[in-house]
């Protein structure tokens, strides 16, 4: 992604070759500031705190703690404690998880002295398969958008509805979601995003519409509660969205209100694609509503929202009555019945044990029964 024409992955090795940089998401849209970590513990805390978030960049970033975490100590112990660490910041996106189970598979069988170039380099494979997978699911999703645009009046825009963030700034380059659009977009096809919010954080409002408008995107961003009217009159072609964890039977978690975006679809007949590269997949669960955890953050999050102030300062400011209760969970799960496909890096299936199946059949085999 080029921001103000300089090209940039999310993530990338400081000048010193060791500490990791990363955009700090908090930041956006209204300043472009990068953060250098330098511990697993810093990497940690740019997880929960959410300076980095999107799965495929927490599983990047979490490999990259534990390079650091080598670096710092190349023991066993030092092993186990960071692999702890890391894995107890976010629990819904399953990135996380295969991250470091790989980083784990990788360093343990090797002597301490041969730990961290070994750590980096994976860390750093992970990245660059990152930015193919994500590439990949672009150009499967982009025949999708093709087709729609074939059927609209010449010079119609394709409407897309997405939620959250599922772009660039939420992978290490291109974004799942958003890969097809900017392909799309790339390839001359007119396209126009409908950006959902994204209470409580704003994603949508924050970083997509910021990605998409760096990229020259025209895009447009509602409120959360926007998305069904706009499709009752017709005005989306077609949803995509990213996800946080896909069972083996293609129940999909994401950001929270997606179901209802997944629900507002299904009445309407409006075509509803969730993108997402094959690590996002966890071939352990069938049933998304039991088995995927769904994080809980904290209720400021419900009771501030922050905004640029019209002193040019970012501040955050109290929306809900002091003393209410507040409830804040993160993440929902739309059931497969729900979803017309699965975008991934190998192609378009139903989302379904026989369509994750079909495509990976490699993977799948050890699927819960
Ligand atoms: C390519 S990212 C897919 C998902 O991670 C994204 O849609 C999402 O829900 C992100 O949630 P977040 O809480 O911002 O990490």
């Amino acid at each position: 992604m080029k921001i103000n024409g300089q090209h940039y992955r999310t993530i990338w090795l400081a000048q010193d070759g060791w500490r990791v940089v990363v955009i700090d998401q908090t930041r956006l849209p209204f300043r472009f500031e990068t953060v250098a970590l330098g511990s697993s513990e810093q990497a940690a805390d740019a997880i929960r705190n959410m300076v980095v978030r999107g799965a495929p960049l927490i599983g990047a970033t979490a490999a990259y703690g534990v390079a650091l975490a080598m670096r710092a100590d190349a023991s066993d112990t030092a092993l186990d404690a960071a692999l702890a660490l890391l894995g107890a910041t976010r629990p819904t996106a399953v990135n996380l998880r295969w991250a470091l189970a790989r980083m784990r598979r990788v360093v343990t069988p090797l002597a301490p002295a041969a730990r961290v170039e070994a750590a980096y380099g994976e860390a750093a494979a992970i990245c660059d398969e990152d930015v193919a997978l994500c590439r990949a699911i672009g150009g499967h999703g982009l025949p999708l958008v093709r087709e729609i645009a074939a059927r609209k009046p010449a010079g119609q825009p394709v409407n897309i509805l997405t939620h959250c963030n599922a772009g660039w700034i939420a992978t290490v380059d291109w974004g799942t979601a958003l890969a097809p659009i900017y392909l799309a977009h790339d390839a001359g096809i007119p396209v126009h995003v409908w950006v959902d919010e994204t209470r409580p954080r704003n994603q949508g409002a924050a970083l997509t519409a910021y990605e998409l408008g760096a990229h020259g995107v025209p895009h447009t961003v509602i409120t959360d509660n926007a998305g069904g009217h706009l499709m009752q009159r017709g005005q989306v072609d077609l949803v995509i969205v990213g996800t946080d964890r896909t069972t083996a039977a293609g129940d999909v978690a994401n950001k929270i209100g997606t179901y209802l975006k997944a629900l507002a679809a299904h009445d309407n007949g409006v075509p509803f694609y969730v993108a997402l590269p094959s690590p996002t997949i966890d071939w352990s669960i069938r049933d998304g509503l039991r088995d995927i955890p769904i994080e809980e953050r904290a209720g400021r999050e419900v009771t501030h929202l922050a905004g640029l102030a019209e002193d040019g300062e970012v501040r955050a400011v109290r929306v809900v009555a002091p003393g209410s209760a507040v409830a804040n969970p993160a993440f929902d799960v739309t059931p497969a019945r729900l979803v017309t496909g699965l975008i991934t890096e190998r192609g378009v299936c139903a989302a379904s044990s026989e369509g994750l199946a079909g495509l990976f059949p490699d993977l799948a085999c050890g699927a819960a029964a």
